[in-house]
């Protein structure tokens, strides 16, 4: 049967590091010779550290999301004593994290470039009911031909159908006593929403897009807008609305970061889809649509095509 074990790989260099899990290059043994991802979880550590649920949300979410050309393609899971194994699309460029410091900041004609597929990515995720929660350059990889694939499901929250009311996950149960739920997950410090910080809320659809503005900002200025040398004081910077930005930084751009990183998620940019801010106010923002002037190079490039 088409049932995979690693014997029908072999394995090749290290592609990433997570707390309980590893991912390296894979490649058949049979032809056709093709490379994936492979994503090894500890089981022993897994039970240890009481992550079952993560493990079968990223599973789960995965299947739920496959088909979009923006989201890494999870092939076959299979197990053995130590071990399970997610064989996951390979994205040959790696994180777009990489990219960011090998280049710097990308240029205008760049940064939509990537940012409008992650965009479209983030839509898709949504539609099916999916909020990402970690959306950052690490988890944002590029494949041979530099196209976006969104990855790291591992810590993403699949709403039920009836949560998916207005876009917006059901408010998260009060316990006696007022106290919101104990807190299940906060991302990375550096892109995590005001929202989820200081009232311990839930994430919502529009926590991925206060982590687009910070990746838009990041992927323009070269650094992400809230950084300080420890979580705390980062976490300062996010409710207080700490950041600037450097001189140069284009103005549709500004715009629209500016309109992204709102502490209020229902004031955000796409955070209210039940009162007509949806997506599509992010979609149809100048940023998307202005007209780019003609570069020197884009010119050359139009000349060669
Ligand atoms: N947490 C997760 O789920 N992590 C995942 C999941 C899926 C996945 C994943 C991570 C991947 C990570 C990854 C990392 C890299 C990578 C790492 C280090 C360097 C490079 C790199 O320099 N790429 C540039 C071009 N190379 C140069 C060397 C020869 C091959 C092509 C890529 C490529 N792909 C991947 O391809 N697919």
């Amino acid at each position: 049967g088409n049932r995979r074990s690693t014997e029908d790989f072999e394995i090749g260099d290290v592609l990433g590091e997570g707390s309980y899990s590893t991912v390296t290059l894979a490649t058949t043994v049979h032809p056709p010779y093709r490379q994936y991802a492979l994503k090894v979880l500890d089981k022993e550590h897994i039970k240890r550290e009481r992550k079952t649920k993560y493990v079968l949300i990223e599973r789960d979410t995965l299947k739920t999301l496959d088909g979009h050309p923006g989201v890494i393609k999870l092939w076959w899971t299979f197990q053995d004593e130590w071990s399970l194994y997610y064989v996951l699309e390979y994205a040959e460029n790696g994180e777009l994290l990489k990219w960011i410091k090998k280049y710097g900041s990308f240029d205008l004609r760049s940064a939509r470039y990537y940012v409008a597929q992650i965009l479209s990515a983030v839509e898709y995720m949504h539609e099916k009911g999916v909020i990402h929660r970690d959306l950052k350059p690490e988890n944002i990889l590029l494949d041979r031909n530099m196209r976006v694939k969104i990855t790291d499901f591992g810590t993403a929250k699949l709403l039920r159908q009836d949560e998916i009311k207005d876009g917006q996950p059901a408010p998260a149960e009060v316990q006696p006593g007022g106290r919101p739920r104990a807190r299940s997950f906060v991302g990375t410090p550096e892109y995590v929403s005001p929202e989820i910080l200081s009232e311990g809320r839930e994430s919502s659809f529009s926590s991925d897009f206060w982590a687009l503005g910070c990746v838009l900002y990041q992927v323009l200025a070269g650094h992400p807008p809230f950084q300080a040398r420890t979580e705390y004081l980062t976490f300062q910077k996010i409710i207080n609305l700490q950041y600037d930005f450097p001189p140069g930084f284009p103005a549709h751009a500004r715009d629209l970061v500016e309109k992204l990183l709102v502490v209020d998620p229902l004031a955000r940019l796409g955070g209210d889809p039940a009162n007509g801010n949806g997506i599509e106010a992010i979609k149809s923002h100048p940023f998307f649509t202005e007209r780019l002037r003609p570069t020197r190079s884009s010119l050359s490039e139009a000349g060669a095509q």
